[in-house]
């Protein structure tokens, strides 16, 4: 408590560094939390005023009585003392309910928590401790009465809530204060976290000034039937523009040749083409199952043994596959291609997408990338939330786009877990950049267009 205490004390400083600040603490430990606050800020001069409900917690009765013995006394916190104390204060932190808060909200608190927005729209900004009061940390729901916050220090670990769905928009700005605790403290659910751009940056491979089409990974795309051709040219296109010195799509169906940069070949069936392919030399990385059709599993399942890093995206996403993964695929589910492959409803899925992404790697092996608004990234060594991209993002052909760039980076050499984590970076920042031209008109192409653009703005980050 003493150290999540210092922590929000550290951030209110930053946001606002001069002017009175009004603590609200609750009687659990997340107001012991702002109890804390209150008595650094007021050690270092700052001008605080406490409101605080009676505690129950042990710990806030302690800092309780340690915040007094610095010369503050709380006042009852009440929606009319709220009101008249927020007028003109320079920020309010609220520590009123923490990840100890089940809904539904009584309705002494939803005054409280109506007072505190009220005072938010007057000019009053926020800062959250742990969870804006109101919301569940765990599995994202809608969210009912709650802070709105302009920031949050989330302590600990990640929730859910502070990442997805609508409730994920109440946090504002959140950081991580991690806490000297043990490991089995931290909820397994709480452990996603975030990378920073930067090590993004760093990871992404520089290639020698000598490097050839063919040092520089040579990816097949095995996809495409009648009505879904456009589906692995979209992939060989996201793979091309991600740095893959020689791709060929590889296909039953007649493609349309769009990019001359594509090599493509046509095959009259899949049982002969596979041994065909296996004899002619692997290639560095395969991408499987876009617009692939009827035969993905059979295709996926004898490609899998080929042991090359592959993405297996789509029609490749198949339940009789689990346990066939090894540790350099990659396996792209959208939430209904996961709800399919767990058995499981979609809307289970979109509930709880952390706890979803890690079942589904334990049962098909290797990586997963749950994509969505934001994706999470699990594997064996942990599990990532990776937001960023654009709503705009929301169109046919952009998850094709995705698989090939997570090709192209097997490609080049990058591990699976590695590769996963670096394009759904890359993508979704290639999303923003395509964004600001075309909004909700964006399209797979206008991303994949923007992968150089985006690539270059995480090197920059990262060197
Ligand atoms: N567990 C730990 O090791 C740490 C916990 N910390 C803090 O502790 C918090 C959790 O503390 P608690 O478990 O005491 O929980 P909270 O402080 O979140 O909530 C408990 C309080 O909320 C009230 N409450 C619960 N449901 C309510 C409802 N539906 N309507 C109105 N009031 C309701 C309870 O009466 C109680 O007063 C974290 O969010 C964090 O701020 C930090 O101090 C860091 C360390
Ligand atoms: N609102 C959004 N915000 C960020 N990224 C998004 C959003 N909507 C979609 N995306 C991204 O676009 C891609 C969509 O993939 P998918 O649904 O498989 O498309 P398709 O099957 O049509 O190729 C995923 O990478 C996803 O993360």
């Amino acid at each position: 408590m003493e150290e999540a205490g210092r922590a929000v004390a550290t951030a209110a400083q930053r946001l606002a560094p001069s002017g009175r600040v009004v603590l609200l603490a609750g009687g659990g430990a997340n107001g012991g939390d702002a109890l804390v606050a209150a008595r650094h800020l007021s050690v270092a001069g700052r001008d605080v005023q406490v409101l605080a409900a009676p505690a129950t917690h042990p710990l806030t009765r302690l800092n309780r009585r340690r915040l007094k013995a610095v010369g503050v006394s709380p006042q009852v916190l009440s929606p009319a003392r709220l009101r008249a104390g927020a007028r003109g204060a320079a920020l309010l932190v609220d520590g009123l309910l923490g990840t100890g808060f089940r809904a539904p909200l009584r309705p002494s608190m939803e005054a409280l928590i109506a007072e505190v927005n009220a005072a938010r729209a007057q000019g009053a900004p926020v800062l959250a401790i742990d969870v804006p009061s109101g919301l569940e940390a765990g599995p994202a729901r809608a969210a009912g009465p709650a802070v709105q916050a302009d920031a949050t220090v989330t302590l600990m670990g990640w929730k859910p809530a502070l990442l997805f769905g609508e409730a994920a928009t109440r946090a504002g700005a959140v950081d991580l204060t991690p806490l000297s605790v043990p490991r089995a403290w931290v909820a397994p659910e709480a452990v996603a976290a975030r990378l920073p751009d930067a090590l993004i940056g760093f990871w992404l491979p520089e290639r020698p000034a000598d490097a050839h089409k063919g040092t520089a990974g040579r990816v097949w795309v095995l996809g495409g039937h009648p009505g879904t051709a456009g589906a692995p040219v979209l992939a060989g296109v996201g793979a091309l523009r991600t740095g893959a010195g020689l791709v060929t799509l590889h296909s039953l169906a007649e493609l349309p040749l769009l990019h001359p940069e594509l090599m493509v070949r046509r095959h009259p069936s899949w049982p002969e083409a596979l041994p065909a392919l296996a004899a002619s030399g692997l290639p560095d990385a395969l991408a499987v199952g876009m617009g692939l059709g009827p035969e993905a599993a059979e295709v996926a399942r004898a490609v899998l043994a080929w042991k090359v890093p592959t993405v297996l995206d789509a029609d490749a996403l198949q339940p009789d596959l689990a346990g066939a993964g090894h540790d350099r695929c990659v396996w792209t589910p959208h939430p209904g291609e996961a709800a399919r492959l767990l058995d499981v409803p979609t809307a289970q899925v979109t509930g709880d997408p952390l706890v979803s992404a890690r079942a589904l790697q334990a049962q098909m092996g290797g990586v997963v990338v749950l994509k969505g608004g934001p994706s999470v990234v699990a594997w064996s060594g942990g599990l990532v939330v990776a937001r960023g991209g654009h709503p705009g993002m929301a169109t046919a052909g952009m998850g094709d786009t995705l698989a090939g760039v997570i090709a192209a980076l097997l490609g080049q050499g990058l591990d699976a877990a590695r590769a996963a984590l670096c394009a759904v970076r890359l993508h979704a920042r290639a999303g923003e950049r395509a964004a600001a031209r075309h909004h909700y008109g964006l399209v797979a192409g206008d991303v994949a267009e923007e992968l150089g653009g985006a690539w270059l703005d995480l090197r920059a980050t990262g060197r």
